[in-house]
């Protein structure tokens, strides 16, 4: 498997192996050595999650505040923008962000270690989304950012998004990080 380093410290993009012959293709969308040893993924993962989503959904952008999960994350049919973002003002790449596709056909993963902020919006018609977490869900300790934060920036490939409610709440940046000073 291939382990690409990104901007963002401890940011991994993961490209298994894939066994193809003519039945289709095999991979290991996880084995704890090898992903220690190779992309330097030490966690335990305590939860598996599925969503499915349909052409211009937008999830994100989301984090947990003090039990922040760090996700292995690949999508199994369709294709998405998956992003994430540093949301630590102590970091030298804080509000950057590292932006990559995910699809059934180029199979990759992104590793996203506690702490950043995490969101996608789907390209395809729809798009099944899987991810395992180093921590388990908890609503009540739930942090969002807006997904079209100016300062954020992301170069989103859709423009007018699906979202849930409470997505289209989230404080932009600045608003945020004054709101974690008081
Ligand atoms: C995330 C999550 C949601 N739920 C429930 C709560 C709610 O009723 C329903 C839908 O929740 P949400 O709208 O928060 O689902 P969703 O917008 O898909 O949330 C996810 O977005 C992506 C971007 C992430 O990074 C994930 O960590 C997670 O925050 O599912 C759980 O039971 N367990 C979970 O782990």
């Amino acid at each position: 498997m291939k382990v690409i380093d990104t901007a963002l410290p401890g940011v991994r993009i993961i490209e298994p192996q894939v066994f193809g012959d003519a039945r289709g293709f095999f991979l290991e969308s996880f084995s704890a050595r090898r992903y220690r040893e190779a992309a330097g993924i030490e966690s335990d993962f305590v939860q598996d999650n599925v969503s499915r989503s349909a052409h211009g959904v937008l999830r994100g952008l989301h984090f947990q505040r003090t039990r922040p999960q760090g996700k292995l994350i690949q999508v199994v049919e369709g294709a998405v923008f998956d992003v994430a973002v540093d949301i630590d003002p102590q970091s030298a790449t804080f509000g950057q962000h590292v932006a990559v596709e995910l699809s059934a056909d180029n199979h990759r993963q992104i590793w996203i270690p506690p702490g950043y902020a995490h969101g996608f919006c789907v390209t395809s018609d729809t798009a099944i989304f899987q991810y395992k977490c180093t921590d388990y869900y908890d609503p009540a300790d739930e942090g969002g950012l807006a997904w079209n934060c100016p300062e954020l920036a992301i170069p989103w490939p859709i423009q007018a998004p699906i979202l849930s409610d409470k997505d289209r709440r989230h404080p932009g940046l600045r608003e945020w990080t004054r709101a974690q000073a008081r």
